[in-house]
């Protein structure tokens, strides 16, 4: 459902394009050492550099020219499983500028927002990259991510990282500097898909509307429920969008050893909650859901946009 053919975003030609890292470890490559507690330590090879941990020294030389999956002793006996980084791996252990979108959260973006092979979608801000590696995986070299990012500093830290990954120049990926409120309608590009992760998405909310294509898809991901509600009311007022679906995902490790399989102790509790709406054609309404607000939903207390046809409601005695 592009807006038409396009030809590829960056300076690589998709067809000169794997992205895939197979072979023989090469310099300039990440790999992650593991040691036998789970300790994880993740780094670029340089040839003629030391890696040090409190296990003594290994030489990365020792590293380079061998196919990953395999054991190396340090200069005291200490041992490691060596490997390239997964993307979700590389993505939690990467420089960060602004705080990265999460690999399962990455995952719930890329299957409910419908991220397909050959899809144009525009994200804001950039951040850290994170989510940009994932929705670049998606699309594939024929497809196409425009990335805006208002603040130098973060696009900068971005590049590097895409670039890393990618080990290369990715040729779907374009990324601008700029407002996004601003640069997408600025810029004319029509989409299938519209990430938004940032403090304020209810400001690009137009802009978004403007871009997508019909059935296109636009999906916020926020920290907080006062922004949670405030995008997802902000939806429902535009008019041009299918009744918003809000979620979170939880994700649990288990530990299991013979009859003692339970829960993992750890877990991370909350990262951020997830919207989607679909957008309608041009001049088409959905039509609103039928639905009685909860008591107080909308009374005195409420700020926040409301939606057509919802009158003030009088706070809970
Ligand atoms: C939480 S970070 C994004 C993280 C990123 N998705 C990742 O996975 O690495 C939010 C970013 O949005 C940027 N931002 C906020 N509002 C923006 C806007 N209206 N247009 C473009 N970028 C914006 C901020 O500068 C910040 O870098």
């Amino acid at each position: 459902m592009t807006d038409a053919p396009h030809s590829p975003a960056g300076d690589v030609a998709p067809e000169a394009w794997s992205g895939v890292h197979r072979g023989p470890l090469r310099a300039g490559e990440w790999v992650r050492l593991v040691d036998g507690k789970g300790r994880k330590h993740n780094f670029e090879l340089v040839p003629g550099k030391r890696f040090f941990s409190n296990k003594g020294h290994l030489e990365h030389d020792d590293l380079i020219g061998r196919e990953e999956g395999f054991a190396v002793t340090s200069s005291v006996g200490g041992e490691y499983l060596v490997f390239r980084p997964l993307l979700s791996e590389f993505v939690v252990s990467m420089p960060r500028g602004a705080a990265v979108v999460y690999p399962k959260d990455s995952a719930q973006i890329v299957a409910m927002a419908d991220i397909f092979p050959g899809a144009h979608v525009v994200e804001a801000g950039v951040g850290s990259g994170a989510l940009t590696c994932s929705l670049l995986r998606a699309v594939g070299p024929y497809g196409r991510v425009s990335s805006y990012e208002r603040r130098e500093e973060f696009a900068d830290v971005a590049r590097r990282n895409v670039t890393q990954f990618f080990g290369g120049d990715h040729p779907a990926w374009k990324l601008t500097l700029g407002d996004l409120a601003e640069a997408l309608p600025a810029s004319g590009e029509r989409c299938d898909r519209i990430i938004l992760d940032m403090l304020a998405p209810w400001d690009c909310l137009d802009a978004a509307a403007d871009a997508l294509l019909p059935g296109g898809i636009v999906c916020a991901y926020v920290a907080t429920t006062t922004q949670l509600s405030k995008f997802v009311e902000a939806v429902r007022v535009h008019g041009g969008f299918t009744e918003p679906a809000p979620w979170e995902s939880l994700v649990r490790d288990w530990h299991v050893e013979g009859l003692a399989v339970r829960p993992g102790h750890k877990m991370i509790g909350h990262t951020a909650f997830l919207v989607t709406a679909r957008r309608m054609a041009p001049g088409e309404r959905a039509p609103l859901k039928k639905r009685r607000p909860a008591p107080g939903a909308y009374g005195p207390d409420y700020t926040g946009p409301r939606p057509p046809g919802v009158p003030e409601m009088p706070a809970e005695d």
